[in-house]
């Protein structure tokens, strides 16, 4: 890999969540400089509860200090196919954990769930979010992959990121910006996520994963050369310096991966 993707590794979950906002606030910053709005994609798992503790934490005052949600953009990385209210929908986390939290005095951002319309059919559900990208990224203008902004994830247990699991078929999926899965490991089984190019396409891209119970396989992604060919090993492998790794020491425990000081 010529070039390596940052690791930050804190001690605490409020000095993690403190890095995340800063790094947030940059991204929102250049993309801002850029066209004036910011658009991201988000995973579910603990991503959203730790994005919350980030960006609705007090302000120092400045316009660059502050998450200016107005003209946020807000993307699935991957999505679960059931009710926009029900317990297993990201979209519902991020509402709960984030979205409802942010005060009215802020502004709202604009937020892209999936069409529940076509519930039971997994592809429509991904071929009609792909054409809400289609709309929001392309406009008259054909793209050949949407660019985001800033894509932020998290990392399974087994390696897997979005809803792309290892050895999964689905990796190799390079002719659509979003996919169906109907048979995920992790359930609910039926989802749908963006694909790799999209993901790696990204103007920034972030993993967020603490706690002890990442440590086995932060150390096999980061570390050894097995954990290359694993969906998060892929995401780094093809995004480079353009991904950062959020993480805290009980996640880092055993890694070698250099570590880097300051954003
Ligand atoms: O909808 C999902 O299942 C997620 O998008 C998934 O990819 C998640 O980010 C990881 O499983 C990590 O989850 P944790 O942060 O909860 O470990």
């Amino acid at each position: 890999m010529s070039k390596q993707p940052h690791l930050y590794s804190d001690s605490s979950s409020d000095e993690v969540a403190a890095r995340l906002r800063k790094y947030v606030l940059q991204a929102q910053k250049s993309a801002f400089a850029r066209h004036q709005k910011f658009q991201i994609a988000v995973s579910g798992g603990s991503l959203p509860a730790t994005l919350s503790k980030a960006l609705l934490s007090p302000d120092n005052g400045t316009l660059d200090d502050k998450p200016q949600f107005s003209k946020w953009e807000i993307f699935f990385a991957d999505e679960r196919a059931v009710p926009l209210d029900h317990e297993d929908s990201n979209y519902g986390l991020l509402k709960k954990d984030l979205l409802d939290k942010i005060p009215p005095s802020t502004g709202s951002p604009q937020v892209f769930p999936i069409d529940v319309e076509v519930l039971d059919n997994t592809q429509e559900i991904a071929d009609r979010y792909q054409k809400v990208l289609s709309d929001q990224f392309a406009g008259k203008d054909s793209v050949r992959l949407p660019l985001f902004d800033l894509i932020l994830l998290g990392c399974g247990p087994d390696g897997h990121t979005c809803s792309l699991f290892p050895g999964h078929e689905l990796l190799r999926k390079t002719d659509s910006w979003t996919a169906a899965i109907e048979d995920s490991p992790k359930p609910p089984k039926r989802r749908i996520t963006l694909t790799l190019p999209v993901v790696t396409h990204a103007d920034q891209i972030a993993f967020v994963a603490t706690g002890g119970g990442k440590k086995d396989i932060l150390k096999k992604i980061l570390d050894s050369e097995d954990g290359r060919s694993l969906p998060c090993g892929l995401v780094n492998e093809q995004g480079g310096d353009k991904v950062s790794w959020f993480t805290d020491s009980a996640a880092t425990e055993g890694v070698s991966f250099p570590q880097k000081g300051s954003l």
